[in-house]
C-alpha cells in the first residue's frame, strides 16, 4: 500500500476463499483493541510490536496523533518483521486528520473509520492507538454498545479491551501530578478505563519504585491485571481478544474472598461488604469493590435501578424510599464499573458500563464455572465513597 495516499485502501479479500467463509467475514465483528497511555510511555513501540510479531492475524491499524507527528509515526511503525519481510502487505493504515479523535468521534474520526469496515472482510482485528492526551472512555463508547453514539459501528467492530501503556520511570509523578479542571487528569482517566496495564520501562527503575507505582496503579484500577514489560514486550494473549466486555473471566478469576473482610461469623451472605483495600483517593479520582449476597430476582432489578440513578443522574440514593430521596452530588462521576451478580436460583448475571452506558447480561450456562457464594460490583470514578455501600444496601431492601 502507498503509505503517502490516504484515500487507497487496498483490498485484501481472498477472492477465492469458499462462499461459507466470505459469508462469516460479512457477518462476524470485529474485535477492536484500544492502545491507550500517557505521553511517551511506549504505546508506539507496543503497537510495533504488535505489528512485527508472527500471530497470523491480519490487523487494521488506526492511528490518532496530534499534529504533524501522523505522517513521522506512520512511516516509523510501518515496518516489515525480519522474521517476516512480506508481513507489511499484510496490515493497513488509516491515518485520522489531525486532533484527537475523541474530540472530533462524530466527524472525522466516525467517517474514517466507516471507510475502513468498507474493507471488512480484509483484517481480522483492528488497533487504535490514541493521543497521550485523550480520555479512551468516549472512544470505547463509541465501539461498545449504543448504535446512537456509534453510529451503527457497534454492528460491525466488538470492543475487546482497553490497554494502557504506563511509563515505570515517570508513571508515578504523572499520576500524582494529573489534575485537570474536574480534577480526573488524563492519565488517571487512562488506568481507570483499561481492561489491561503495561507497566513498561521497568529497566529503568529498581524493583522498589515498581511496587510503589503498581500498587498505585492498582488503588485506582483494582480489577485491570498489570504486566511488567521492557519494550513492551507481552505475549499477545494478555492483550488481544481478552473479550473483555463479554467475557466474565476476568470478574470471576478474582480470588479475593469477601468474608475475609467483615466480622460476620457466618460469612456476608445477608449483606453488602466493602473491600477498604481498594478505596482509595488520588487526585479525586477512587474505586470501590463491593460484594454482594446472592440476590432475588426482585433485588436485581433494584440494583439496576441504583446504578442507573448513579451513571446517569450522578445521584447517591439515600435510603429508605431511595426513588423520592436522592442525594444530587454532581461531583459523583462513575468512569467505568463492572459486576458479577448471582441469584439465589444460581443464575449469574454480568454488568459492564463505560461512562454513562451499561450493559446488563446474563451469563450463559458454558460461561458459569461453579457457583460463587458472592456476587461483586466494582465501581472506578470520583465521589465514590463509604455512602454508596448504605445507599445499595437500602435500595436492596426498599
Ligand atoms: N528504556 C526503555 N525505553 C523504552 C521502553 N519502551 C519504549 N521506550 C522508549 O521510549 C520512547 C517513547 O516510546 P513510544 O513508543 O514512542 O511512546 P508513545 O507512548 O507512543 O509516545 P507518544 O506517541 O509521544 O505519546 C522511545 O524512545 C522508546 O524507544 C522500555 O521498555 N525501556
Amino acid at each position: 500500500m502507498d503509505q503517502d495516499n490516504d484515500s487507497e485502501i487496498p483490498t485484501l479479500i481472498d477472492h477465492d476463499a469458499p462462499v461459507t467463509e466470505l459469508i462469516s467475514q460479512e457477518t462476524r465483528r470485529i474485535p477492536c483493541t484500544i492502545i491507550t497511555g500517557f505521553l511517551g510511555a511506549g504505546k508506539s513501540t507496543l503497537l510495533r510490536r504488535i505489528l512485527t510479531e508472527r500471530h497470523g492475524y491480519r490487523i487494521a491499524v488506526i492511528m490518532n496523533e496530534f499534529g504533524d507527528t501522523a505522517n513521522i509515526e506512520a512511516k516509523a511503525i510501518n515496518v516489515s518483521s525480519h522474521e517476516d519481510p512480506m508481513a507489511e502487505k499484510s496490515e493497513e493504515f488509516l491515518e485520522l486528520a489531525n486532533g484527537c479523535l475523541c474530540c472530533s468521534i462524530k466527524d472525522a474520526g466516525i467517517a474514517a473509520i466507516e471507510k475502513l469496515m468498507e474493507r471488512k472482510g480484509a483484517f481480522d482485528h483492528i488497533i487504535l492507538e490514541t493521543t497521550g492526551l485523550a480520555d479512551p472512555g468516549p472512544i470505547a463508547s463509541m465501539f461498545w454498545l449504543n448504535e446512537e453514539y456509534s453510529a451503527g459501528l457497534r454492528k460491525q467492530i466488538s470492543l475487546d479491551g482497553v490497554v494502557c501503556v504506563v511509563d515505570a520511570a515517570f508513571g508515578q509523578q504523572q499520576m500524582e501530578e494529573d489534575h485537570s479542571i474536574d480534577g480526573i487528569g488524563e492519565s488517571l482517566r487512562q488506568i481507570a478505563c483499561s481492561d489491561v496495564i503495561l507497566l513498561n520501562k521497568v529497566d529503568l527503575v529498581s524493583n522498589d519504585k515498581l511496587a510503589v507505582t503498581e500498587e498505585m496503579i492498582h488503588k485506582v484500577n483494582p480489577s485491570a491485571p498489570i504486566h511488567r514489560t521492557i519494550q513492551a514486550n507481552i505475549d499477545l494473549v494478555h492483550i488481544m481478544n481478552i473479550d473483555a466486555y463479554a467475557g466474565v473471566k476476568q470478574l470471576q478469576n478474582d480470588n479475593f474472598k469477601p468474608h475475609q473482610l467483615c466480622d460476620a461469623s457466618d460469612g456476608c451472605h445477608d449483606h453488602i461488604c466493602q473491600s477498604p483495600a481498594t478505596h482509595y483517593e488520588l487526585r479525586g479520582i477512587s474505586s470501590l469493590q463491593l460484594f454482594i449476597p446472592p440476590l432475588i430476582p426482585d433485588q436485581l432489578t433494584k440494583l439496576e435501578h441504583w446504578i442507573q440513578e448513579l451513571l446517569w443522574r450522578h445521584d447517591k440514593p439515600t435510603g429508605g424510599d431511595y426513588k423520592d430521596h436522592k442525594d444530587h452530588n454532581p461531583s459523583l462521576r462513575v468512569l467505568r464499573c463492572k459486576g458479577l451478580f448471582v441469584l439465589e436460583t444460581g443464575e449469574e448475571f454480568m454488568l459492564q458500563g463505560v461512562q454513562n452506558m451499561y450493559e446488563m447480561t446474563p451469563v450463559e450456562a458454558r460461561d458459569v464455572v461453579g457457583i460463587p457464594d458472592s456476587g461483586k460490583l466494582v465501581l472506578i470514578g470520583k465521589g465514590l465513597d463509604d455512602t454508596l455501600r448504605e445507599s445499595l444496601e437500602a435500595a436492596l431492601r426498599s
